[in-house]
């Protein structure tokens, strides 16, 4: 596994303006500065006018004079070479509109030093095939153009597209296991160079026709073209998959500043709500201990799930212009770009088992091993052992043991089959005799251990019974204790009033001799103990409850 944060390179749009507003310091170990001097009086508006410099970190940046080369030689080929490998990887530019993001990807079509990263991959992907005769490298390309949050297949070779729309729509799927599938995205086989570059011009020219005069496609639309690459040695049954998605974002400027109305503010909020997205699951990757990353709220951030914070190696391009009028985006663009620098990926090894060749490879070894041992015994042992063979080692065990010499041998032959058979009956045998039991004609478990199971089963039932009956003792004892405990108490009281009243009755006769009885009759013992014999005659009803 490589543990890496996405790599973060600049690239500046060359320009004939003035362009004293930055300066670039590409420093080997410390990596490189782009800093912006922004002067109050040119801030118009969208620059903080407090501050006057801004300044931002890159692996390198590579300012206007830069060719192609040396931009693929930087950011793609270390990319190449580790999908080559067997690990994923993604390039993709990020940029406001025109700033360069199409010409670094695909390159431009006035000179062929112009040709962008993914021409020059492919060339040196499939220079890297032919130089390795050790492997069989076989490879796909799928481009998929997403617009408006839905997905186009560009390879669609019937060129029978006039707008987007007449193109395979593509849809997301998920699995289980939270896999991303892409259904009707065509995958197309190229054996060579010249094959896969075909396919790169049928899809930029799918791209091109289907462009709506509201919509310049590479402006409004993301694309991904993505080979798939499979290695595999020669006769092994392990092989390596690995995906390398190269990807051109759609201009990343802010729609307030756009001053777009009708359709074309709808595409805008569209392209800006997916980089939005895109922009949420950089934040929320590069926040720790945050659990959920908002992937599935557009079709952008699904298709590039494993890109952001998953298993791939990912290098970001970020395109600027650097004249006055741009660079309100361009500082926004290297604010985004140094948020994407946090994000840590997890790249692994795809390698996997290739289940058809490894199923043909092991039923070929089973069959020379059947044939080897054919030969060494002169017998053909493919299925099981029949009634008779069975029989017959069923005497050969019994002569075996009745026989009292103690060197006698039991001879079987060079048949694993039989052998194990022997084994198993042995076993079965031994087990039987020490459960005292016979054993039975098909093998199978004794009437006696049935019998014994059944028996361990009711005792388990008696102890849990009894266990059942002891804990309702307790209850009916300490219940039986509350009674007599309120019994007393409830004597108590019936003595203490019939003391009280006694000496009343005496104090009254004696003053005015007149009785009091009725007082003694409502204050009797029953009337008295009402409540406590209420509560003891419930607990009774307890007891007897529980004790039924
Ligand atoms: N480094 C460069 N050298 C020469 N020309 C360039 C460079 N970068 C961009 N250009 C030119 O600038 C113009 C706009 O560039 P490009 O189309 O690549 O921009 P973009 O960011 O892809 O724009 P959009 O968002 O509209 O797709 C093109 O004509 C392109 O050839």
């Amino acid at each position: 596994m490589v543990k890496q944060t996405i790599q973060i390179y600049g690239r500046i749009k060359p320009t004939k303006k003035n362009t004293t507003v930055y300066s670039v310091d590409n420093e080997e170990q410390t990596g490189a500065f782009l800093e912006f001097l922004v002067p109050r009086d040119l801030a118009d508006g969208f620059v903080n006018n407090k501050r006057e410099c801004y300044k931002f970190r890159f692996l390198k940046v590579f300012d206007q004079a830069v060719e192609q080369e040396e931009v693929f030689e930087n950011i793609a080929k270390p990319v190449a070479d580790s999908v080559l490998a067997g690990y994923n990887g993604t390039i993709f530019a990020y940029g406001q509109t025109g700033s360069g993001k199409t010409f670094t990807i695909t390159g431009g079509a006035e000179h062929y030093s112009d040709r962008g990263i993914i021409p020059r991959t492919l060339s040196y992907l499939y220079e890297r095939f032919s130089q390795d005769s050790s492997m069989v490298y076989t490879t796909h390309i799928s481009y998929l153009e997403i617009y408006n949050e839905m997905g186009y297949d560009l390879l669609d070779s019937r060129h029978e597209a006039s707008r987007l729309e007449d193109l395979p729509k593509v849809l997301i799927m998920e699995d289980p296991d939270q896999n991303i599938h892409l259904r009707n995205l065509s995958l197309q086989q190229s054996a060579n160079e010249e094959e896969a570059l075909n396919l790169l011009f049928l899809g930029d020219t799918n791209r091109m026709i289907a462009e709506t005069p509201m919509n310049q496609a590479s402006t409004r639309s993301h694309c991904i073209f993505t080979m798939h690459l499979c290695r595999r040695e020669p006769g092994s049954a392990t092989l390596r998959r690995s995906k390398l998605h190269l990807v051109d974002l759609a201009g990343s400027d802010r729609v307030s500043k756009t001053g777009l109305s009708g359709q074309l503010l709808t595409e805008a909020k569209y392209i800006n709500l997916s980089l939005h997205y895109l922009e949420q699951v950089i934040i929320a990757l590069s926040e720790k201990n945050r659990s959920h990353i908002p992937y599935r709220n557009s079709m952008l951030t699904s298709v590039l799930r494993d890109s952001l914070g998953g298993n791939c190696m990912t290098t970001m391009i970020a395109t600027m212009a650097v004249d006055r009028r741009n660079l309100d985006e361009s500082i926004s663009t290297c604010r985004f770009a140094q948020r994407v620098a946090l994000i840590k990926n997890e790249a692994i090894l795809n390698e996997e088992l290739d289940p058809a060749l490894l199923i043909a490879r092991l039923k070929r070894e089973i069959q020379s091993l059947k044939e080897e041992l054919a030969m060494l015994t002169g017998e053909q042992r493919d299925g099981q052992l029949t009634v008779e063979e069975i029989q017959r080692l069923e005497e050969l065990v019994k002569a075996f043991l009745d026989d009292p010499d103690p060197d006698v041998m039991l001879s079987l032959g060079p048949d694993m089959r039989k052998i194990q058979f022997c084994f198993s009956l042995l076993k079965m045998m031994i087990m039987d005799k020490q459960r005292g039991g016979n054993p039975n004609a098909d093998g199978k478990a004794s009437p006696t251990a049935a019998e014994r199971e059944d028996s361990q089963q009711s005792a388990a039932e008696v102890t849990k019974l009894k266990e059942m009956m002891t804990h309702r003792d307790n209850e009916i004892s300490i219940l039986v204790k509350m009674l007599k405990k309120e019994k007393k108490r409830a004597q108590d009281a019936v003595a203490q009033i019939a003391n009280t009243v006694n000496g009343q009755r005496t104090a009254s006769q004696d003053a005015s001799g007149l009785s009091t009885m009725p007082l003694l009759r409502e204050g009797s013992p029953d009337s008295i103990s009402t409540g406590h014999r209420g509560r003891a005659i419930k607990h009774m009803k307890r007891v007897k409850a529980l004790s039924r």
